[in-house]
């Protein structure tokens, strides 16, 4: 395996550049990723007056144009694929209506979809009123967090949010906070609580990294390669503000070395594996479902904690990964107080077929297992999500797939 593999640029920088850029009125962005999460994004921001947004399976698109709309006292409806109207949305409407939105929900409380009618605006007299202040729980979501912060500016108080319960996904709020300070806009990050004063955006030009999240699968895929193999991956930061940029520390330990040669190029090559792995996936649940496949086909031992979130995800990530990785030979075994084992028995792909759940990250955390054997993943259009190319960059490294990729769009 020798080759470059373009990545796409990062969707979690993409969406909240979006946002920021339609609350700072201007500023050019470049190179926006071309996931179907962003294009979509894109295209409802385009149209603020709709009578209803279809948010389809996008949770940031869903989160955080919800506190936009809201705070920009828009009247509409907000909805999404049948799986989307399962995703939790109840933390971010209730800090909403603190803010005076007035939100309904229109089929299941505490689930989209959801109708805005207006907001009540809050007073900016009361001198003695420092922030607004608000309570949020940070174990479900960290997009509710990102939502409320980037709107934050806006708000005749600002905001004062104080963290409530476990924080997961930390990294995602400090990309949110990072954004901001772009713009323009200063966010103080005091652990447990979150400040923005009411202040400007400016409008300001911004350059989307390459993904991290989407990056994983290449090293997955070095991981899982013949020793000698090595890969190419360009416009990926070294300092980056996703955190998923720790799939470098951990695959490290899976056998895949991380070399940056210019500043925005990666090479990764095959080294040695170590016997265990423990991670904690508090701050990068995007990267479990790719290291368990990979540690279940090197025959690693891991224990994994941390992964809370997946269950509430683009499908329950955990029943999918323990149904799937079974047909192999593989497990993820709940062991009780959080944590997860991974383990293989005789792992062996001879044929199997993987369904993915209207997952992306089911397609693409599966598909490396290639390079052991044949393998049929369904429905693999599903990586439009967030990597449209992704079947086409595999051709482009010598993969063969059957039938050959369509284009995504
Ligand atoms: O803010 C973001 O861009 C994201 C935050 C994370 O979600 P949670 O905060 O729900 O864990 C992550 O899983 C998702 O893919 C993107
Ligand atoms: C969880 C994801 O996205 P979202 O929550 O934005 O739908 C993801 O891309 O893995």
């Amino acid at each position: 395996m020798r080759g470059t593999a373009q990545v796409p640029a990062s969707k979690s920088e993409s969406n909240r550049a979006l946002i920021i850029q339609a609350l700072a009125g201007g500023g050019e962005l470049h190179n926006l990723s071309d996931a179907n999460d962003t294009q979509l994004m894109q295209r409802l921001l385009r149209n603020p007056a709709a009578p209803v947004f279809d948010t389809e399976d996008a949770g940031t698109v869903m989160r955080f144009l919800t506190a936009y709309l809201a705070m920009t006292g828009r009247q509409t409806e907000l909805t999404g694929t049948a799986r989307m109207q399962e995703r939790p949305i109840q933390v971010l409407v209730a800090a909403l209506r603190e803010l005076g939105a007035r939100i309904e929900y229109q089929r299941q409380e505490g689930y989209p979809p959801l109708r805005l009618l207006g907001r009540t605006p809050q007073a900016a007299t009361d001198a003695a009123a420092d922030f607004t202040e608000l309570n949020v729980r940070g174990d479900i979501s960290s997009q509710y967090i990102s939502a409320l912060l980037m709107v934050g500016p806006t708000l005749p108080h600002g905001l004062r949010i104080w963290l409530t319960g476990k924080v997961g996904s930390r990294p995602y709020i400090r990309m949110t906070q990072a954004l901001m300070q772009h713009f323009g806009a200063v966010c103080r990050d005091l652990g447990e609580v979150l400040e923005v004063r009411p202040q400007a955006y400016r409008p300001t030009n911004y350059t989307v990294e390459g993904d991290w999240s989407a990056a994983s699968y290449w090293y997955a895929i070095v991981a899982l390669a013949p020793e000698g193999s090595h890969l190419t991956l360009p416009t990926l930061r070294r300092y980056s503000w996703q955190g998923d940029q720790a799939i470098v520390a951990i695959m490290a330990q899976l056998g895949v070395l991380t070399e940056f040669l210019a500043d925005e190029t990666l090479r990764l090559t095959k080294g040695p594996v170590a016997a265990h792995l423990t991670q904690d996936f508090t701050d990068c649940p995007d990267l479990a479902q790719t290291v368990a496949v990979v540690a279940a086909a090197l025959g690693v031992a891991a224990t994994f904690t941390g992964l809370e979130s997946l269950r509430i995800k683009e499908t329950d990530r955990i029943a999918a990964l323990q149904t799937e990785l079974a047909k192999f030979g593989g497990a993820l075994t709940d062991a009780g107080e959080g944590r997860f084992v991974v383990s293989a028995e005789n792992f062996r792909v001879e044929g199997q077929t993987v369904a993915t759940y209207h997952d992306h990250r089911m397609a693409m955390a599966f598909a490396p297992l290639a390079l052991l054997g044949s393998l049929t993943l369904e429905a693999p259009q599903v990586v439009r999500k967030s990597y449209p190319q992704f079947w086409r960059e595999l051709e482009r490294v010598g993969f063969s797939t059957n039938p050959a990729p369509a284009p995504a769009f």
